[in-house]
């Protein structure tokens, strides 16, 4: 799988794409907690304990909405802010609209309680703590130390959606039984939250294998990590996503992207809140309907989303292959001139877009 002259090509493109831009902010010696604005459907033990946890790690004001029973529309519950020390109309930040979040989140599961921070090293770290309650959202103004897959930096500035969620899959479940797939449904849940709005449908944005998302087949804007730990029977996964919507650099984001589009000219440029309540969504209706369905489903969506249908590859020392789609634990099938079937793991490759092939990581 690996092809020698091309790691350089490879190393080339993760630096064009995560690195080799100096951010001029000055990096806080932990995480940074701004406020932390929690609605809950917990009950007040969790709420409470979570109060404590921020509280410890952070002498700033956190906000808590709380409250929510089962049986409520979560969109018409009024959010009443249970408020520790400060009211809430001074939340000292005013680059994360929550109102607008909450008005686009539609999933009962997912982003319920979420801690903002203005400036942090990497909502990781932030969510870290808190790990074992599923549904609980970090989310970042600005990181300072962003990190992208195979150890690179993803670069993190203002107006780049940049958010983790936590959520628990059963090991005995359809998903637990392919956990390999996890990440692969993250970038179809993000990619579904941008186009699933009316008009965003003709946005030229496709998956390249396992996790990222690409405009036209040559610009990324969305990557994601996926972590998991098992806790019993439990597998507590986190997904940390990043998304280039409004950020003037690196790259082009997708405003720019959907402003410069003739086809797309008329579209309203999206919004960071948008993007993240809508991907939370689009991840709670795909573990639903994987869990309801079968992982069959989930492969068909991703497949009928990505940009390498019958792509021509080559492999291991110019071996050229077909890619024919995804196996149950995300590995990429491909289909040699014999006609034999072999697997490529997303592990220890990544897809190199210059050359069409396979390289090691
Ligand atoms: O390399 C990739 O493509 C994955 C990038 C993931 C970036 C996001 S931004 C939010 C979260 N915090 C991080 O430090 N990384 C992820």
């Amino acid at each position: 799988m690996i092809k020698s002259n091309a790691s350089r090509v490879c190393q080339m493109l993760s630096n064009k794409h995560f690195g080799g831009f100096k951010q001029d902010i000055i990096e806080p010696a932990k995480p940074s907690l701004t406020a932390a604005y929690c609605v809950s459907r917990f009950n007040d033990a969790i709420s409470d304990m979570l109060i404590k946890q921020i509280n410890d790690n952070s002498k700033l004001p956190v906000y808590i909405k709380k409250g929510i029973s089962e049986d409520e529309d979560v969109k018409t519950h009024p959010r009443i802010p249970i408020i520790l020390n400060v009211p809430i109309t001074s939340l000292p930040t005013n680059s994360f609209n929550f109102d607008r979040y909450f008005d686009n989140l539609e999933s009962f599961r997912f982003g319920h309680t979420i801690i903002y921070s203005e400036v942090t090293t990497t909502t990781i770290d932030l969510i870290d703590p808190f790990i074992s309650i599923d549904g609980l959202v970090t989310v970042a103004g600005v990181q300072t130390q962003g990190r992208g897959r195979s150890g690179n930096t993803w670069v993190s500035p203002k107006g780049c959606a940049m958010f983790c969620v936590a959520f628990h899959i059963p090991l005995s479940s359809r998903l637990g039984q392919s956990l390999g797939l996890v990440q692969h449904l993250v970038s179809l849940a993000v990619l579904r939250g941008i186009i699933r709005a009316a008009g965003y449908e003709k946005l030229d944005l496709r998956l390249k294998w396992p996790n990222d998302i690409y405009w036209a087949k040559s610009v990324k804007v969305s990557g994601n990590i996926v972590t998991s730990s098992l806790i019993g029977n439990n597998v507590q996964c986190i997904a940390a996503v990043g998304v280039n919507v409004n950020n003037s650099h690196p790259g082009q984001p997708l405003n720019q992207l959907i402003t410069n589009c003739l086809e797309t000219k008329e579209l309203q440029p999206l919004t960071v809140e948008e993007v993240i309540a809508r991907s939370l969504n689009e991840l709670d209706y795909l573990i639903k309907e994987t869990e309801r369905t079968g992982i069959e489903m989930l492969k068909k969506l991703y497949l009928q989303h990505w940009l390498h249908t019958e792509q021509k590859i080559k492999i291991s020392g110019d071996k050229e292959v077909t890619i024919k789609g995804i196996d149950d634990h995300g590995y990429l099938l491909v289909e040699d001139a014999s006609g034999k079937i072999s697997t490529v793991q997303p592990d220890g490759n990544r897809f190199d877009m210059m050359q069409n092939m396979i390289v090691k990581k």
